[in-house]
Order: C-alpha cells, then structure tokens, then sequence
C-alpha cells in the first residue's frame, strides 16, 4: 500500500469473506501507525450485489467504521453501486485547501484582473 501524503484512503473488503474484514483492520491499523496524520479513511464492502451469501453484516461494518471514525458504503464494482457515493463521502471528509499552507499549495485564486483585452484602446 502506498499512501505517503495521501488525503485519503480507502480500504476494501469482500463482503461475502469474513477473512477479509479482518484483513482490513489490520490495513486500519497500518495506516494508523504509519499513515498521515489526518488521512481520511474509507471501508468498502464490496460485492454487494452478493449479499444473499454475505459473511459481514452491514452493522458490523458501520459499527467498526464509526469506531475509527471512517466513512462506509456497500459497494459493487460489479454493477457500479455506490461507487459516487463512496467518493462523495471521501469529498465531504477532506479539508479544503489552505491557501496559506506552503506557499499557495498549488491552487490559483480566480477573480477579475485587468488585461489587455479589458482596456479600452479609444
Ligand atoms: N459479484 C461481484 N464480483 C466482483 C465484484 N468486484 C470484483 N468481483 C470479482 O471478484 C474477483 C476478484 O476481483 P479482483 O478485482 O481481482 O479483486 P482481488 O481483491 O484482487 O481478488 P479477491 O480477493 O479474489 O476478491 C473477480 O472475479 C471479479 O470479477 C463485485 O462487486 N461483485
């Protein structure tokens, strides 16, 4: 996993494989030990669209993600469900950038400016 400087981060299980839910903490707790300090977690239980066979219940999920203070979503690349969602949640996690930090931090301030174009010639 490479996450230096990441803002965020998400983590995927299979929500069919109990295995993998314990995998995911062990991700967490990676990332907590080494991870950016501010760094925006997201779980996704994937394959969702396989839930008749689920080995994760949605509850433990959400229980486990509020514990960390993560966002979480059910999510199936498959079919394509709650993919926006999951990013939306990530989107509204992140702080804006500071303009202040490092310079401008890369972002460019739009406003009216005179130019040539907006002279007048006559
Ligand atoms: N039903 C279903 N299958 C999926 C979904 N996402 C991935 N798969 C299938 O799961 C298998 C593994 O997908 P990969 O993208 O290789 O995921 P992986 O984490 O590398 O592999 P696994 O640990 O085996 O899941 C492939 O057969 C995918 O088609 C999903 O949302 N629903």
């Amino acid at each position: 996993m490479y996450y230096r400087g990441s803002a965020a981060a998400v983590i995927v299980y299979d929500i069919t494989k109990q295995d993998s839910f314990h995998t995911l903490k062990k991700w967490v707790k990676e990332l907590k030990e080494h991870g950016p300090e501010n760094i925006v977690m997201a779980i996704a239980g994937n394959k969702c669209d396989l839930s008749d066979i689920r080995e994760v219940p949605l509850k433990d999920a959400k229980d486990y993600a509020e514990s960390i203070g993560a966002v979480v979503v059910e999510t199936s690349a498959k079919n394509a469900i709650n993919i926006e969602e999951l990013f939306q949640g990530i989107s509204r996690q992140i702080p804006p950038l500071d303009p202040h930090e490092n310079g401008n931090n890369g972002a460019i301030k739009l406003g009216k400016q005179a130019t040539q174009a907006s002279r007048r010639c006559c």
